[in-house]
């Protein structure tokens, strides 16, 4: 399948969200990555419902939402009102994860779980045929700008053996330093989704860097 691009507006300047939001329009990202963080689950606050709100009246691709958060079962209705198509919520936030899977999926939106750097692929044995998308954390939340852990591209090459076992179809997305060196590197690994916010948004032409993004 061809490489799905989710850029994320977490390093934009939110004085020019709308500017993002048209830059993420007009190229070609498929979908738009937004990272909501509590303060808790990971030491940053982004944005919240009055952002996506705000959001989702002028974007025109399908927002993924990616939950930094303890507790994201509260959230789910919500997000589903605001017209998030996919809803990505942490292992280590879930004790109930096969709960708050069923309640994402129950709700009509695609259901992700996000493993930290440190978290086993192994783990989601278990749940992985539930699953539409599992997103590897290739830098340890929280924050933008941070280096690529170079630990990441074993990681997916793991999970892609488990996903292919199972004969599951979740897709497999990557978050975190990437750019067209690490980028080809996650996609020789098996990714299929790569997430970039940095690296496009401090780019000369932005709109470019995501298409070229696209066809690598
Ligand atoms: O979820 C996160 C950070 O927790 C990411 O979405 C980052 O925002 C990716 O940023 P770059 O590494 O691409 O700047």
């Amino acid at each position: 399948m061809k490489t799905l691009i989710a850029p994320s507006i977490l390093s934009v300047d939110f004085n020019n969200l709308q500017q993002s939001i048209d830059i993420v329009n007009r190229s070609e990202a498929d979908w738009l990555h937004l990272d909501v963080m509590d303060g808790v689950f990971v030491p940053n606050l982004s944005f919240g419902f009055p952002v996506i709100d705000s959001v989702a009246k002028t974007t025109q691709k399908p927002m993924d939402a990616h939950l930094m958060v303890i507790e994201p079962d509260k959230y789910i209705d919500r997000l589903r009102k605001l017209g998030v198509s996919r809803v990505t919520v942490h292992y280590e936030a879930c004790p109930h994860l096969h709960r708050t899977v069923q309640a994402i999926k129950k709700a009509g939106m695609k259901a992700g779980v996000s493993l930290n750097p440190h978290t086993p692929v192994a783990l989601l044995e278990e749940i992985i045929n539930d699953l539409d998308l599992v997103l590897i954390m290739s830098v340890n939340p929280g924050y933008g700008g941070q280096s690529f852990i170079e630990n990441s591209c074993p990681k997916i090459e793991k999970l892609r053996q488990l996903i292919d076992t199972k004969k599951a179809s979740a897709l497999i997305q990557v978050d975190g330093g990437v750019n067209f060196e690490t980028g080809r590197r996650l996609i020789d690994s098996g990714a299929n989704v790569l997430v970039a916010g940095s690296f496009v948004f401090s780019a000369k032409d932005p709109i470019d860097t995501i298409n070229k993004l696209k066809k690598l």
